[in-house]
């Protein structure tokens, strides 16, 4: 934690803040920079996060003048956007009426599924990474090891399809890091030397997947990604309608007040069916949703998808601060790994085909699938131009829904979310 003192407890809210900050444990500092050119008169904001317990007003930098902000683009996108005509998007959800169970065939679903190519069961076919083990002898040492796990910063997502602990009939292991981190342990536990041992690079979809998988290393079981198609009923149908809708009228409307490319992404609180299992989930008690502001932060990684993921994780975050820092049994720290995944089991609406490093920051969320509506056939990382969880190397796999360009969002697809083929969305 750090509390800001002095001047830095003066600035103010704001969505499209003109200044960032990051911490400096090591100065006990907080440092403020520019994030764009700052006008004359131009309050300074930093942006507070997503939990903001006061009701926030509109601030000068939200609203400052595209035109008098040095855009890289002397000034030219202020100028393609000045005819911007802002209208309401009046459409009815087509799945509010009829039975909310019944299921809906492929062929009458609004969107098409794109298959990837089915999960690896056989030993051959199992992908590996090298990763360090050591065996620890005395049991109480465990809890300690865990917590110096932590603060040595190795308890990272990246192996949370892995269990750390395996005990193998007297021998307890734990699981440290990959290659080529070679970690320092501990002096005063006098444990034996690390060791290197194949580890599977990703969770077993299937019982078989698992089996052979777990004689690796005892691995995560996640079954909701198989392969078959996942049924849709009705009122998924209409909650899906509904969570398009919402990323498409912020799209429109961070084109509309804030100059910005008409993209955005919705984080909708999940839906889960009857019957469902629902494994590993974050604390779902709100949505998120971002537009793009590469344009008004200056920023160009500002993309919408990246803008949801922090605020869910800026939101999950402040959870986290208020609960016990660490693990202690095999079983905390399984569900810490599914808190750390931001997106395990849920459904990513985005109003266009995500670019490479959104897909990519997609799969590293472990988000179960992506829906979108405008394909981007030259920058696309959902199957435009490259498809990310059908990479080798990556280590998650999602769904991906394109919805079907008919219909009534066909409209918006036409004219009001065109973008050029060029951009990363
Ligand atoms: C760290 S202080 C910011 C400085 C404060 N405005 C002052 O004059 O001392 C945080 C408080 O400022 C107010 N605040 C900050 N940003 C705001 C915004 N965008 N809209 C309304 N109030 C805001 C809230 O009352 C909040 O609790």
């Amino acid at each position: 934690m750090a509390l800001a003192l002095g001047l830095g407890s003066l600035f103010n809210h704001s969505e499209s803040p003109n200044v960032t900050y990051t911490l400096d444990p090591a100065l006990d500092c907080i440092k403020y920079m520019s994030a764009r050119d700052v006008q004359a008169d131009e309050e300074l904001c930093i942006y507070y996060g997503q939990n903001l317990w006061f009701s926030a007003a509109q601030s000068a930098t939200a609203n400052a003048s595209i035109a008098e902000v040095d855009d890289g683009w002397g000034g030219l996108t202020a100028v393609v956007d000045d005819d911007i005509v802002c209208e309401s998007n009046e459409i009815t959800n087509p799945y509010a009426d009829g039975s909310q169970d019944e299921i809906i065939s492929e062929d009458e679903l609004p969107f098409i599924r794109f298959k990837l190519p089915p999960e690896e069961e056989d030993a051959e076919s199992i992908r590996t990474a090298q990763a360090w083990i050591v065996d620890v002898p005395e049991s109480r040492h465990i809890t300690t090891l865990l917590k110096w796990l932590k603060q040595a910063g190795l308890d990272g997502p990246e192996l949370g399809h892995l269990k750390r602990i395996r005990k193998h009939g007297a021998t307890t292991s734990l699981l440290l890091c990959t290659e080529p981190d070679i970690p320092q342990l501990p002096q005063d536990l006098n444990l034996p030397a690390p060791y290197l041992l194949p580890v599977p690079v990703s969770s077993a979809l299937t019982l078989p997947s698992l089996a052979l998988k777990s004689a690796l290393w005892p691995t995560m079981y996640t079954p909701r990604r198989k392969d078959e198609p996942e049924p849709w009923t009705r009122g998924k149908l209409k909650w899906a309608w509904d969570a398009m809708k919402s990323a498409v009228d912020e799209a429109l409307r961070a084109q509309c007040d804030d100059r910005e490319l008409p993209i955005a992404a919705y984080i909708p609180e999940p839906f889960s069916l009857a019957n469902d299992t629902i494994l590993i989930t974050r604390d779902a008690s709100s949505a998120f949703i971002a537009s793009d502001t590469r344009h008004g932060t200056g920023h160009p990684l500002r993309h919408a998808a990246i803008n949801a993921v922090r605020k869910l994780a800026d939101s999950q975050t402040s959870k986290d601060a208020s609960q016990p820092a660490i693990a202690t049994s095999e079983t905390d720290q399984a569900s810490r790994n599914g808190t750390n995944y931001l997106l395990t089991d849920q459904t990513f609406f985005i109003t266009h085909e995500p670019c490479i490093m959104c897909s990519m920051a997609l799969l590293h969320s472990r988000v179960k699938e992506v829906v979108y509506l405008y394909p981007m056939s030259k920058t696309g990382g959902c199957g435009g131009c490259s498809c990310l969880p059908t990479l080798k190397g990556v280590n998650h796999r999602f769904g991906i829904l394109q919805w079907k360009l008919g219909g009534p969002y066909g409209r918006f697809v036409e004219e009001e979310l065109a973008v050029a083929e060029t951009i990363d969305a």
